[in-house]
């Protein structure tokens, strides 16, 4: 299969840039189009760094249907589109609801209506394990499969279900109305990939999460609170139905994350299966305490934390069942959590400030000498 050209919207997001390096290190090329809210250009030059080449940007926004067609039009050889853009905070989205739509579905639409435009058929989207909701409801379904039946419990969660409707509608009806032109109806393709909790840094220390004000993700709230940027972290919940009372989550390393994108869109390009949904996960739950001790071991000490009450629209366990991307797409979460609380550290203990300051020149001299293991 050859590779090709890839927009990825959001591309400069923390997700959004380890899957252009993925893409880059695969010999694809990359656009990617980021109106760098909670997000930084900065990126673009760590991701060279490291691989050696840099996407293309363009500081557009995701409802700005125009941006779409003059990137199209100037990149005619893009066949893919990796879309990431989307407002993402949980509890942000109960307080502006429309506004969660307007970007996440309506910046959507317009994606799709661009793509139509341009003949650009493969959309890999980034959806989320937020939307199965609470699926303890269900006996048996956890782990997770993609069988279990969709439910999310916020405005956040419905935008992501939502546009996987959506994808699956418009697929749908541009396969149909090939066929109705005689044609083989292959033509448009969607991966709907349902993450779980995506973790880590990139092992040579210059590449990680750099969220803009207060983080809501226990990852990242660790970190601050390794560098003394807060007090202690607040364990949301000891009385859950696990055996130490705090919730269960499957935190993923951002390098396996990453390379699911990859995967699932060479599985697209490669089989043309219309729309399909894959985990993407470890398979391993962990709890708020055992994360809470494995970022305290890669740290070096104990992190101080205080037990409050459970946080609103929290459930016991999100663990997926990866068993159908491992299977289809060939993909594997290879790399532990260990590792990934090792390289959260490296990433914050070397850029407190994240992208508003240089990498440290240690950092820099191990990359160039083949050092940091990438
Ligand atoms: O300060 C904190 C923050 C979180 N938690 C707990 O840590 C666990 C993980 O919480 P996160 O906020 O890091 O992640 P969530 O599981 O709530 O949600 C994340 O993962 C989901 C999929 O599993 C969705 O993708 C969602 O968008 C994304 O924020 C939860 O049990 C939460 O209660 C704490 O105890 N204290």
């Amino acid at each position: 299969m050859t590779v090709g050209s890839v927009l990825v919207t959001g591309g400069c997001g923390y997700i959004g840039s380890f899957t252009a390096l993925a893409l880059l290190d695969a010999d694809y090329k990359v656009v990617i189009a980021d109106n760098l809210y909670n997000a930084s250009q900065e990126v673009l030059n760590r991701i060279e760094l490291i691989c050696g080449k840099r996407p293309e940007f363009y500081n557009i926004d995701i409802t700005n249907e125009a941006g779409f067609d003059k990137i199209f039009k100037e990149h005619p050889d893009i066949d893919s589109v990796i879309h990431f853009a989307a407002l993402k905070a949980v509890g942000e989205s109960s307080e502006i609801p429309l506004e969660y739509y307007r970007v996440n579905v309506y910046g959507t639409i317009c994606l799709l209506r661009s793509m139509t435009r341009h003949n650009v058929t493969n959309i890999v989207f980034s959806s989320s394990a937020t939307v199965y909701g609470d699926a303890t409801r269900f006996p048996n379904m956890i782990p997770i499969p993609e069988e279990c039946p969709i439910g999310p419990t916020n405005p956040y969660g419905r935008t992501k279900s939502t546009v996987e409707l959506l994808i699956t509608d418009h697929v749908e009806a541009q396969r149909n109305n090939a066929k109705k032109e005689g044609k083989s109806g292959e033509n448009w393709n969607g991966a709907l990939l349902r993450y779980f909790n995506p973790a880590g840094a990139h092992p040579s220390g210059i590449m990680g999460e750099d969220p803009q004000g207060i983080p809501f993700n226990l990852l990242p709230l660790l970190a601050q609170v390794a560098v003394g940027k807060r007090d202690k972290i607040l364990v949301f919940g000891d009385d859950y139905a696990s055996h130490d009372g705090t919730a269960i989550r499957d935190y993923i390393h951002i390098l396996d994350l990453a390379k699911g994108h990859l995967m699932a869109l060479n599985y697209l390009r490669e089989h043309h299966p219309g729309v399909r949904a894959w985990n993407l996960g470890t398979g391993k739950g962990s709890t708020v305490f055992h994360m809470l001790k494995a970022f305290s071991a890669a740290v070096g000490r104990d992190l101080p934390y205080e037990v409050v009450g459970r946080r609103a629209g929290d459930v016991l366990d999100l663990t997926s069942n990866p068993e159908r991307a491992n299977k289809e797409l060939g993909w594997k979460a290879e790399r532990t959590l260990e590792d990934a609380c090792e390289d959260l550290w490296r990433w914050t203990k070397n850029n407190p400030q994240g992208y508003r300051q240089d990498p440290p020149k240690e950092l820099l001299d191990a990359l160039k000498s083949g050092k940091a293991d990438a």
